[in-house]
């Protein structure tokens, strides 16, 4: 699937398995929604094939709409409609919709109810577009971004609410460059980057094994100026260290118990006590790293020192 010269998706293949949840996982600009628009029918591949419950979005699209709920990552209403009048409206084009007060009231719409569209904050007409992508209780829901804007709490209903459609045997295919969502919600994940597939499996298949590990290093003092270099300099080219605060630290690189012991020889070395020095699981970031040399995401709750400013990473739709 190509703009013009620009080739957004390339040779991708990938199958989605009924009453799942699948993540498309990606960082910014790796093609996901290109994916998922041209599952919707929105966008026509210059090559390939695309079925979507066994019909081709493009020639059966009438036949497909009333089967799939699509939550996009913007816009998707009318600037001046109300919110619930909004979802009152989608709702009346579906033959058997959801209960519309039930969903105002579970995504937290009815504050902001009779505000029109274009006044809602980010997360609101997140919250809006996921309450239209349900209404019309779609075989198959495609929500792109789902939790772009908004707070921890809206955050944790949506996850509750696509986990409970999961469960009714609803087909849901998400996009995200959230590692945590990806492995806290998704049945199967799909890494894309650059429009290509770089790695299919479930969370646990692609965190297992690897030859790297996240080392979590606390000690009793405040580091020494220049720490995080000398001890990169003290673990060798392979590693990445990253200073959390005054105290601890991140540390990515080889998982084995060389480097524990480097560690440990390092901390001798310039006076300061480990409190805690723990061996993580390698994460999604690990393996996007290992697999493209380049980061995923930078978690920023956890990876930022905490001097730093709050960060949007979670509250600007992209
Ligand atoms: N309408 C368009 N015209 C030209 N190029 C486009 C268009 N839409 C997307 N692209 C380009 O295609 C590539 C893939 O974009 P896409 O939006 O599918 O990525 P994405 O993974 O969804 O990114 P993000 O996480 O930032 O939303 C990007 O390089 C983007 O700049």
């Amino acid at each position: 699937m190509a703009y013009g010269d620009k080739v957004a998706v390339d040779g991708l293949s990938l199958e989605v398995a009924r009453g799942s949840i699948t993540a498309v996982l990606g960082p910014n600009g790796a093609g996901k929604t290109t994916t998922l628009e041209t599952c919707e029918g929105y966008r026509v591949p210059q090559r390939g094939t695309v079925r979507v419950l066994g019909l081709d979005p493009q020639r059966d699209r009438a036949e497909l709409l009333p089967r799939i709920g699509v939550m996009l990552q913007s816009g998707g209403a009318w600037s001046g409609v109300r919110a619930v009048e909004m979802l009152d409206h989608m709702a009346s084009l579906h033959a058997h919709p959801l209960d519309t007060a039930m969903l105002v009231d579970r995504l937290g719409l009815a504050d902001c109810g009779r505000t029109p569209y274009r006044r809602l904050s980010g997360g609101q007409k997140q919250r809006l577009g996921l309450a239209i992508a349900l209404v019309g209780r779609p075989e198959l829901v495609f929500v792109d971004e789902p939790t772009a804007g908004m707070d921890p709490q809206a955050r944790r209903t949506t996850w509750e609410m696509l986990e409970e459609v999961r469960a009714d045997g609803v087909t849901v295919v998400l996009t995200t460059h959230h590692m945590d969502e990806a492995e806290h919600l998704a049945d199967r994940i799909h890494i894309i980057d650059r429009g290509a597939l770089i790695a299919s499996g479930t969370p646990a298949e692609l965190t297992r094994g690897g030859h790297s590990a996240t080392i979590r290093l606390v000690v009793n003092r405040p580091f020494p100026d220049g720490a995080p270099e000398s001890l990169r300099r003290e673990l060798g080219p392979l590693t990445e260290v990253r200073q959390l605060d005054e105290v601890s630290m991140l540390i990515h690189g080889p998982a084995d118990a060389t480097t524990l012991g480097r560690v440990s020889r390092w901390c001798e070395e310039h006076d300061v006590l480990p409190q805690t020095l723990t061996l993580g699981q390698r994460t999604l970031e690990d393996v996007f790293l290992e697999l493209t040399g380049r980061e995923l995401e930078t978690p920023h709750d956890v990876l930022l020192p905490r001097s730093a400013p709050p960060n949007n990473a979670a509250g600007t739709p992209s």
